[in-house]
């Protein structure tokens, strides 16, 4: 049977799957997984589509891009020796910055790989093992079509007055302006509201990613109107490790009276900072929702805090709030943090359930709410196969 192999190339994980393509796009992957902990402890973690889990820990040595070398020949190896009996006829990847040009998937060569190597210093956690991949693959399975969905992409519907920095025209027109990420889980998810909120989806609504890198997206008629990701993945909200919208004033007082260069300063706003950083304990939210230490609670409060700002922000963007979608690793399981920006948006008559919020339902407004607040898990793999499938014709 004939298959896509997609690869979702991340900071800290690669995320694999293999759907069939035949009848059509199978619903669910013949097999599925992801290294995880890379630059940690990596261990990867799979399952087939009878439910069979495999878990096994993966060896990396050197620095972060040895290691995440050496996770995708873990990978690939593991792929050729468990992959049951599909023939892969393509492969999709998740690429993180595809800049102006790239408003749809795109078929990858080495022209276009080449351009797309120039967004690496946009996108230091993910587009270098995002290109990374797609050069293995090419050496690994040659001459299949290989194709590359953007996070940018589905930004590119923003009016022109969501994606400029107030800025000189000339350094504007250089592209430097906002773009976005987490496009292709927006578009999922997106994909998926009028089955979960009806009428409302094609409304005012902001879904939120919360994942370890996190965003959230203002919504009109299903598009993007704007974001809280800008020129880069490190703008808006407070994340795993990066800082989140930072007064610019503080780069400059670093540089100047700290004497950080620019590796020092992508260290601390990419890697340092975020919920790691304000807790000093982890960034990951399920270890801080079980620390009873004050400073994983301040670290929790501050990502709440963040996100309620900025559904006031893109309301403002949106022209009001019909529904609120929680999304990502956090958006989807982690009810405490649910239940803070529903009672920080009270205001703008965002109400929850609380057992429904528990139960992580698929929606979770009180009776009473004004805004519909539901929680859809995202799925940027099958969104990846989609469009590769759609792209070749498949
Ligand atoms: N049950 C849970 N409760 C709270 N947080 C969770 C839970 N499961 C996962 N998370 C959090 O989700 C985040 C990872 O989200 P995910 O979307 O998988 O990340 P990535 O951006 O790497 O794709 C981590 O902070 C993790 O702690
Ligand atoms: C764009 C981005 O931040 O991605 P991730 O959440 O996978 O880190
Ligand atoms: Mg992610």
């Amino acid at each position: 049977m004939k298959a896509i192999l997609v690869i979702n190339a991340g900071s800290s994980s690669v995320k694999f799957a293999l759907y069939a393509t035949e009848p059509e796009l199978a619903a669910k992957p013949a097999l599925s997984g992801q290294i995880e902990g890379i630059g940690a402890t990596p261990m990867l973690s799979a399952q087939d589509a009878a439910g069979l889990r495999y878990r096994e820990p993966v060896h990396t040595a050197g620095g972060q891009a040895e290691q995440h070398r050496d996770a995708l020949n873990h990978l690939f190896a593991w792929l050729a020796a468990h992959n049951p009996a599909l023939d892969i006829v393509a492969a999709g990847h998740r690429i993180v910055h595809g800049g102006e040009l790239h408003s749809a998937p795109v078929r990858l060569n080495e022209f276009v790989l080449r351009d797309l190597d120039g967004f690496v210093p946009l996108a230091p956690l993910h587009q270098p093992h995002n290109l990374r991949a797609v050069r293995a693959v090419a050496v690994l399975l040659p001459g299949i079509p290989q194709v590359g969905c953007f996070d940018t992409a589905f930004h590119r519907t923003q009016p022109a007055l969501a994606q400029a920095f107030a800025l000189p025209r000339a350094i504007t027109a250089r592209g430097v302006k906002r773009y976005g990420f987490h496009g292709l889980s927006y578009d999922y998810v997106a994909r998926q509201l009028p089955d979960v909120i009806g009428a409302r989806a094609s409304g005012a609504v902001l879904i939120a990613h919360l994942g370890n890198g996190a965003s959230m997206c203002a919504l009109r008629d299903g598009k993007s109107v704007a974001s809280t990701m800008g020129f880069t993945a490190v703008d808006g909200l407070m994340m795993g490790t990066r800082t989140g919208s930072l007064d610019p004033g503080v780069l400059l007082y670093l540089m100047e009276q700290q004497h950080m260069d620019a590796k020092a300063l992508t260290n601390l706003l990419y890697k340092e900072s975020g919920l790691l950083g304000v807790s000093g304990i982890s960034q990951d939210m399920r270890t801080l929702l079980a620390s009873p230490a004050r400073e994983a609670k301040e670290a929790v409060d501050l990502f709440c805090y963040r996100i309620a700002r900025e559904i006031g922000s893109l309301a403002a963007a949106a022209g009001g709030l019909d529904a609120l979608v929680f999304t990502g690793g956090i958006g989807e399981h982690a009810a405490p943090v649910r239940t803070q920006v529903a009672e920080l948006s009270g205001w703008l008559g965002v109400k929850i359930d609380a057992q429904a919020n528990a139960a992580h339902a698929t929606r979770i407004d009180a009776t009473d709410s004004r805004v519909a607040v539901a929680v859809v898990p995202t799925n940027e793999e099958r969104m990846i196969a989609r469009y590769t499938a759609e792209l070749l014709a498949l």
